[in-house]
């Protein structure tokens, strides 16, 4: 394996590794160069139900035309396993290792955060920061130590940033460090959001042209979902006990169930197509699981493989959804999982993306979920449903 890889893995954006490990979070051990590790031994008392590998399943990567590129990505298989079998991108799994290696920072940076007042707070160095910006810092610092990043843009400044990439065979990646960061302090589940653009551009591009996404999220489990352009399905990696990220699950298909999760709420107060939709779901006996934040909200998505997610517009309720940032990258990975997204008309993988800062109302779903979203926004769907879905009339 490169030695970029090595370079991220050794604990360059873990200067508190020591301390880490004396909570018995993360071993330095985890941190090995390369990452290569098949025992997965630890000290800790309780870990052993970790270690239980699930039965090995497989999945085929894209029936390419190179036919080399038809790869089985097994279950239990650890990150780089995974990626290496499933792209020959070296550049690209050198990205996505080194952004597991800031999720893996994030994720204890967030879980000994101390919350007070305005912001929750953390020690890095020498510095005391609040925990988004040191998430920030964290991402910027591994798409530097890539070596393989022309531009990355995050969220909390959306200016370009130099990584010193190229641009030519190189990446930009737009990310939002920490999203529902205001429910850090009362423990909810929080996240990291980024998509991976080929070359130089972040804007007069679509979302369909992302080459990877993913979101780290940080709840009572931590976890990377990703999807790459080449390979089908969106997967999940769990951080185990001694900092190894394990493929834990694949999903590709997004069925029907009665799961909503309503964003922006207040737009039914003035959008009455909204309040006629959030009805339906009430009426239909629907399960609301919601939590405010966007990447648990439609995570659930992919892991209870049914469901749709929400955040509409309306003239008092402006959309504030990014679509750079937050909407393509999720969009890729729902799409990617067998799901389907919308802006009320149209995949928000083909809306160009004409600035850093546009922002869009969206739905996450199922076929029907979406199907259903459009005809009782805007009086039809272009996904043509077969039958009747409902709450339009
Ligand atoms: O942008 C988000 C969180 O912002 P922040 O806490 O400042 O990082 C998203 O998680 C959305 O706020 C969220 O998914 C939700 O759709 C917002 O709607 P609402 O619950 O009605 O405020």
């Amino acid at each position: 394996m490169e030695t970029g890889i090595a370079c991220c893995a050794r604990g360059a954006l873990l200067p508190n590794v020591s301390s880490q490990h004396s909570t018995g979070l993360v071993s330095p051990r985890s941190v090995s160069p390369s990452f290569s590790s098949r025992s997965l031994k630890s000290s800790s008392l309780f870990g052993e139900s970790l270690r239980i590998m699930p039965p090995r399943s497989s999945l085929k990567a894209s029936k390419s035309k190179n036919s080399s590129l038809v790869t089985k990505c097994e279950i239990g298989d650890s990150l780089e396993e995974f990626l290496t079998k499933a792209t020959p991108d070296k550049g690209l799994i050198r990205l996505m290792m080194c952004m597991g290696e800031a999720l893996r920072t994030i994720s204890f940076k967030v879980r000994t955060a101390s919350c007070g007042g305005t912001a929750c707070v953390n020690s890095f160095g020498d510095e005391q920061l609040a925990v988004d910006l040191l998430a920030n810092n964290v991402l910027f610092e591994a798409l530097k130590y890539s070596h393989i990043v022309k531009y990355g843009c995050s969220e909390e400044v959306p200016e370009l940033q130099d990584m010193e990439g190229p641009a030519e065979g190189g990446f930009s990646v737009a990310f939002d460090p920490l999203d529902g960061s205001s429910i850090v302090d009362t423990n909810f589940t929080v996240g990291t959001i980024f998509g991976v653009w080929p070359g130089d551009k972040l804007t007069g591009v679509t979302g369909r042209d992302q080459v990877a996404a993913a979101m780290g999220i940080f709840g009572p489990r931590t976890t990377y979902v990703l999807a790459l352009k080449d390979l089908p399905g969106t997967h999940e990696f769990l951080l185990l006990d001694e900092g190894k990220w394990q493929h834990v699950k694949d999903t590709t298909e997004i069925g029907e169930g009665k799961m909503f999760s309503p964003g922006n709420l207040r737009a039914t107060s003035d959008n009455p197509d909204y309040a006629k939709l959030i009805d339906y779901y009430v009426r239909e006996k629907y399960t609301l699981r919601y939590t405010g934040g966007m990447v648990p909200d439609v995570n659930q998505i992919i892991v209870k493989e049914k469901g749709i997610f929400t955040n509409v517009a309306s003239p008092s309720a402006k959309a504030k959804l990014r679509l750079l940032f937050e909407v393509a990258p999720l969009g890729f990975l729902i799409e990617k999982a067998g799901g389907y997204s919308s802006d009320g008309n149209k995949s928000v993988l083909d809306k160009v993306i004409n600035s850093l800062d546009d922002r869009t109302q969206v739905a996450y779903g199922s076929k029907n979920e979406i199907i259903r979203f459009e005809e009782t926004l805007y009086g039809s769907s272009r996904l043509k449903a077969p039958e009747p879905v409902g709450a339009a009339a």
